[in-house]
């Protein structure tokens, strides 16, 4: 049973229209992510989903709530992080704390949050000295303090280095394993491939798939690209372009690149094997959900025009 539904939402703000047509059903326990490029209409949609703004149109279930009317229910239930929230500067990170949870009748032992986001020794540190992962880390505490059943996070890694981008992924993945159903705001795409159990990709203020990252990816019908150091020189290249998964094969130095469909390594190896050549340092490009964006979109997650 979905814990959230979405149905043609639509969001415009004066002669903008951020969001036109988006729907998505979001299952508990999930982590959905919403992933596309930037003015997609990603933050308005998750914004409409908690009732941060008021919807034109469409249809909203958040636990059977609607965000509009039923909107300090919602607040029982979900815990937000929002992409560029700033506390002030002198407030330290305890206060912070002690104010969110001062919200609800039953808030979370606020401690035990600041260690499970690594910040039980900061406690007394202001907010205006900590880097910027530790406030990313204390902003999704700050989300959980309400023991939300959904927690939604906008651009959560956007600014960290790489280090601080996987601990915060390690973090969300255990909030999940505690049971609490995550919707993630990203135009990451490695970050969604790595933690979302599925995607909505967002274009233009509309949805244009929903599924699995690996489902997503599996649907580009693009071509592969495989390169190899061949362990002796190949005098020509008619034994690889004579097979029927290979359409190019490129030379730059001693490494070949070939492009292809079907089981591409496979059939270039085999081949190579039956004439005594091993292929080294081979390389397999795999389709990432860039391709499956560019292929659905005419457009990469960066905006670009292909
Ligand atoms: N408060 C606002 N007033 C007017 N236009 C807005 C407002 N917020 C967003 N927009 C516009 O609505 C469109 C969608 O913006 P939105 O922030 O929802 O997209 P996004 O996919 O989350 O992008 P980003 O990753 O850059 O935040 C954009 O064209 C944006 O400029």
């Amino acid at each position: 049973m979905p814990i959230i539904e979405v149905e043609n939402l639509k969001k415009r703000y004066r002669d903008i229209v951020a969001v036109e047509d988006v729907s998505f059903t979001i299952e508990e326990g999930e982590i959905f992510g919403v992933l596309g490029p930037n003015g997609a209409g990603k933050t308005t949609s998750v914004e409409c989903v908690a009732g941060l703004r008021v919807r034109d149109g469409g249809r909203v279930s958040v636990a059977g709530f609607d965000p509009g009317p039923d909107r300090d229910e919602l607040r029982k239930i979900l815990g937000v992080q929002l992409q560029s929230a700033a506390l002030p500067n002198k407030l330290k990170v305890r206060e912070a704390m002690e104010l969110y949870a001062s919200f609800y009748t039953n808030p979370a032992d606020w401690v035990d949050l600041l260690d499970r986001v690594g910040l039980v020794d900061k406690q007394n540190a202001a907010y205006g000295k900590l880097s910027g992962g530790q406030r990313q880390r204390l902003s999704i505490a700050l989300a959980l303090v309400g023991r939300p059943r959904v927690a939604v996070l906008d651009e959560l890694t956007t600014g960290l280095d790489p280090q601080a981008r996987r601990d915060t992924w390690a973090l969300i993945e255990d909030i999940r394993a505690s049971g609490v159903t995550i919707v993630l705001v990203t135009h990451f795409m490695e970050e969604a491939e790595r933690l979302c159990d599925r995607l909505a990709l967002i274009d233009r203020g509309r949805t244009v798939a929903i599924d699995t990252p690996a489902g997503l990816i599996a649907g580009v019908q693009g071509e592969q690209r495989i390169s190899f150091r061949p362990n002796v020189p190949l005098p020509t290249d008619d034994l690889l372009t004579a097979l029927p998964e290979v359409t190019s094969v490129t030379r730059a130095g001693d490494t070949i690149t070939v492009c292809g469909t079907g089981n591409l390594p496979y059939a270039v190896t085999t081949t190579l094997a039956s004439q005594g050549v091993i292929a080294t340092a081979l390389r397999v490009e795999q389709a990432t959900l860039d391709d499956a964006f560019l292929a659905l979109t005419g457009r990469t997650l960066d905006g670009a025009h292909s």
